[in-house]
């Protein structure tokens, strides 16, 4: 697919750095989204135009990044539904977080309409997203990778593919947001633990990120809580979607998974007190208040 066609659903935090990369490696790149401000900052950047009617039977791959398995699906099977007007032949990279058994589901109506699918949910967050160095989990059959191959290596850097069965991608990411979901958290916890003891959070960072403690999400998220800047990369609401699916499929699993449990209660009562829609470090929101600390940029 050297100068191909795709299409990208959701030019949220993920999916804009997706499009970016995609035009960059030289893709004719259309992009969707419920949201037209986002839209229209897509065509600003060189998104090529045209409704999702009059481009869908030229393109190879269509990307989908929205939320979750009930936007997903809208996207593929709703009112105006991209499914129905794809080419057969055409591959749907499903990048959204779901359930190895949504994925599953998903990819069987698509096979039926004669389309390929991956299970195909990332990782790196929105600077590698924007960047086209995501690592993306994927499993599906060699004719969905074939053909997905152009958009996935413009994309990321590391494409892990995990096999022919569906499911295994999303079974992947889920380990993947069972240890970021409890390291967020934790980088919470640890930063207003340190407030107690009178360890500002610069000093904190500067310490821990260079001993055994450090993490990912420290370094990723701590900066986010000393700066007091909770522009949302990525929500608080996202972790209760992916930690209440790895809970389910735990469950499901007869798998007892207590830190991942004490982890989604933090993002519970951080939603619950209004910051659903804020970055996902203000989890460390919820440690200060319990603790009568105040974090930087709040009032005392
Ligand atoms: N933000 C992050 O750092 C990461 C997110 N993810 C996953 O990637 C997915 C996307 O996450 P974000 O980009 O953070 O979410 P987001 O909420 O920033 O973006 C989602 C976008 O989808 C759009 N959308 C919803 N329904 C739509 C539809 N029917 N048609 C077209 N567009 C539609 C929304 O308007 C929004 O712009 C989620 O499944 C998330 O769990 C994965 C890795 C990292
Ligand atoms: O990139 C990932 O993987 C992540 O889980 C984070 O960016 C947080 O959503």
């Amino acid at each position: 697919m050297p100068n191909g066609a795709v299409a990208i659903f959701g030019l949220g935090a993920m999916g804009r750095g997706m499009a970016t990369s995609l035009m960059q490696a030289g893709l004719v790149t259309h992009g969707f989204d419920i949201n037209a401000d986002a839209v229209a900052k897509f065509r600003d950047s060189g998104g090529a135009a045209g409704t999702i009617a009059e481009v869908a039977a030229t393109l190879d791959a269509v990307v989908i990044v929205v939320v979750n398995a009930a936007q997903t699906r809208a996207v593929l099977f709703g009112e105006d539904g991209i499914a129905d007007k794809l080419a057969p032949g055409t591959v749907v990279i499903a990048c959204a977080t779901v359930a190895p058994d949504v994925a599953q589901d998903l990819a069987q109506q698509c096979e039926e309409r004669g389309l390929h699918y991956l299970d195909a949910p990332v990782s790196g967050g929105t600077l590698r997203a924007g960047d086209g160095t995501l690592s993306v989990l994927a499993s599906g059959s060699a004719a969905a990778f074939t053909k997905a191959r152009p958009a996935l290596d413009a994309m990321a850097s590391q494409v892990f593919e995990l096999g022919a069965e569906i499911g295994a991608g999303s079974s992947m990411k889920a380990i993947n947001q069972m240890l970021v979901g409890i390291q967020i958290a934790a980088m919470g916890e640890a930063l207003t633990f340190g407030m107690t003891q009178g360890v500002k959070p610069e000093m904190f960072f500067d310490v821990i990120r260079q001993c055994a403690g450090t993490s990912w999400a420290l370094e990723s998220r701590a900066p986010h809580v000393i700066a007091g800047d909770y522009t949302p990369l990525s929500t608080i609401d996202i972790w209760l979607k992916d930690l209440g699916i790895v809970l389910d499929i735990a469950k499901d699993a007869k798998f007892g998974a207590p830190l991942t449990a004490a982890a989604l209660q933090q993002y519970l009562a951080a939603s619950g007190s209004g910051l659903g829609h804020e970055d996902d470090a203000a989890v460390a929101k919820v440690y200060a208040r319990n603790a009568g600390l105040t974090l930087p940029g709040a009032q005392a």
